[in-house]
This record gives structure tokens, C-alpha cells and sequence, in this order.
């Protein structure tokens, strides 16, 4: 089967090139749109890639529009590919009935529960199809690390932790770190993944520190002004997890911060610099 992918729009950012594209995606059996920031170095050779894993109601243009993240690429010489937060196939029951689950609501998973499971394969989408195709098409060497907001942090910590492999750090603003004990995991796992709360756990990240062990960098930021953080996000089981694992963690608490986007632009440029050091050296 030959792979393509449409470019929708390119346009110059800080002497490099903001792309959106489609594709039809084999995984999720219906086109996928995602968002590619080539850095400047990319016109001379292959450069590392981040991913950027957006949150809940996200599309692929949320992060490259508002987090202001171009300029640390550009610094750095990071490629950033941010993909869409779920499959958007318009026959998938229940898809639009509510902002939290079905369309932009993705959560990283594979589902293997109807009606979602045909379409709704975002864990081997964002770990399997989409690097294949960056790796096609675009000037990407085999460097890759992981980042992501909310939803999307989740989606990081859980792909980076589970493929010490392909991700060579992992960093996250305000994670659902524990997906099996907060009520936005009960809703979309019992969805998606069924009632059998076993399956659940290879998606929860405070489960997998404790079987994939490994010493890469994890970086968290949490804001302590967030409104979801006491009942959706929980940084501490993490803090706690990664104790007990013996894992290294560094969760920073930031004062005053919310949820938004406001938030990740303030310490986006941190991020950069931090996978940075291990993309690049
Ligand atoms: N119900 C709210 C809450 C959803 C929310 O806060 N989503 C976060 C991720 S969990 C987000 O990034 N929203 C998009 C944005 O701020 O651009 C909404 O529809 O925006």
C-alpha cells in the first residue's frame, strides 16, 4: 500500500517552514490531520524530532498556534509534529455528544470496545504510523522525545514510558498521570477499553513506572492555579510512583499558573532546551 500525505498550508516561521497536512491513516482508518514545524537546520540535513501531544477539545493546531514553541525550535533545531486528538471518521456512535469523549478526546489509547474500537487507535497512530510517515517525508533523523498537555501529557508519559526505544525524554504540563483513578479515565477506559479494569493499566503512567524502568529524563510542570488538578491531574501519585520506583522525576509546582495555554507558552521554551539536551548531543 503506498503512503501519501496532502499538505494543506506552508508558510515561513522563524526561517523555517509551518506546515498542516492529511493523510489517509491505515491505523485509524480515516484521514488524520497533523501539524509539522520544520527548524531552520532542516533545509541542510536531518534534524530530531519532538512530538506535541495536545489535551482534551485540542486539534492539531492548538500547540503551533498559541505556544509560540517555532522560536526554541528554530534555536534549537527540533522539529515539532503536533498530530489531531482523535480520529474525526463522522460515523463513530456518540463521537459528538459530549467534549470529552469521542472527537478530540482521543486519549492515546487503542480502543478494543465498541463503537470505538474501528477507529479510535491514537496509541499505535501517534507511536507507529505518524513517525513512519515524518520519517518518509520529511528531514527527520531517528531521534525522537515526547511532550504533552493534559490528555496530551498523558498520551506523552504513557508513549514515552512504554518505548525507551524510540523516545529519549519525556516531559509533560499537567499530566493525567493516573487515568485509572481520576473521572475523565473512568469515562473514556470504560468506553474504549471496556469494563475490565486490568486493561486499563497499560495506560496509566503511574502503573507503567514500575514496569518499564529506565533512567531517561522526565520533566513535569504542573500550575497550582490549575482547576483540574486536584480531581483529574494529581501530580503527587507520579511524585509518589516515581519514588517508589526509584525513577527520576522532576515535578515542578508553578504558582498562579492555570490549564491553558497561557501556561504552556510560559515554560514551552524550558521543554525545548530540556529534550534538547538529549536530542542533540
Ligand atoms: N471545556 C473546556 C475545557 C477543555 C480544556 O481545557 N482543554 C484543554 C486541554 S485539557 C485545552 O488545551 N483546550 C484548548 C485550548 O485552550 O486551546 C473547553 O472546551 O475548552
Amino acid at each position: 500500500m503506498s503512503v501519501s500525505f496532502t499538505c494543506r498550508q506552508e508558510t515561513v516561521c522563524f526561517g523555517g517552514t509551518m506546515g498542516f497536512y492529511s493523510h489517509d491513516s491505515q491505523t485509524c482508518q480515516t484521514p488524520m490531520n497533523f501539524a509539522v514545524y520544520q527548524p531552520p537546520q532542516a533545509k541542510t540535513g536531518p534534524v530530531p524530532v519532538l512530538y506535541f501531544l495536545s489535551g482534551l477539545t485540542c486539534t492539531e493546531e492548538n500547540f503551533v498556534t498559541k505556544a509560540g514553541a517555532q522560536r526554541y525550535a528554530a534555536e534549537y533545531g527540533v522539529m515539532l509534529v503536533a498530530p489531531d486528538t482523535s480520529p474525526r471518521d463522522g460515523e463513530t456512535p456518540g463521537a459528538e455528544e459530549d467534549w470529552d469523549i469521542g472527537t478530540g478526546a482521543g486519549f492515546y489509547v487503542n480502543a478494543t470496545a465498541e463503537p470505538w474500537a474501528k477507529h479510535y487507535h491514537m496509541y499505535d497512530y501517534v507511536v507507529e504510523e505518524l513517525p513512519a510517515l515524518i520519517a518518509q517525508f520529511f528531514p527527520a533523523n531517528e531521534r525522537q522525545s515526547v511532550c504533552g498537555h493534559s490528555m496530551g501529557g498523558h498520551g506523552a508519559l504513557v508513549c514515552g514510558l512504554r518505548n525507551r526505544d524510540r523516545y529519549r525524554s519525556i516531559s509533560a504540563f499537567a499530566p493525567i498521570v493516573a487515568p485509572t483513578r481520576c473521572p475523565w479515565g473512568h469515562k473514556i477506559f470504560s468506553n474504549y477499553l471496556g469494563v475490565d479494569m486490568e486493561t486499563w493499566k497499560q495506560y496509566d503512567a503511574c502503573e507503567l513506572v514500575h514496569h518499564y524502568q529506565d533512567d531517561r529524563p522526565l520533566l513535569v510542570d504542573q500550575g497550582s492555579a490549575d482547576s483540574f488538578l486536584e480531581e483529574q491531574l494529581r501530580p503527587h501519585l507520579l511524585q509518589e510512583a516515581c519514588e517508589q520506583a526509584q525513577r527520576p522525576l522532576t515535578l515542578r509546582m508553578q504558582p498562579g499558573y492555570d490549564h491553558s495555554y497561557y501556561f504552556i507558552a510560559s515554560f514551552i521554551g524550558d521543554h525545548i532546551k530540556f529534550h534538547a539536551e538529549y536530542l542533540c548531543s
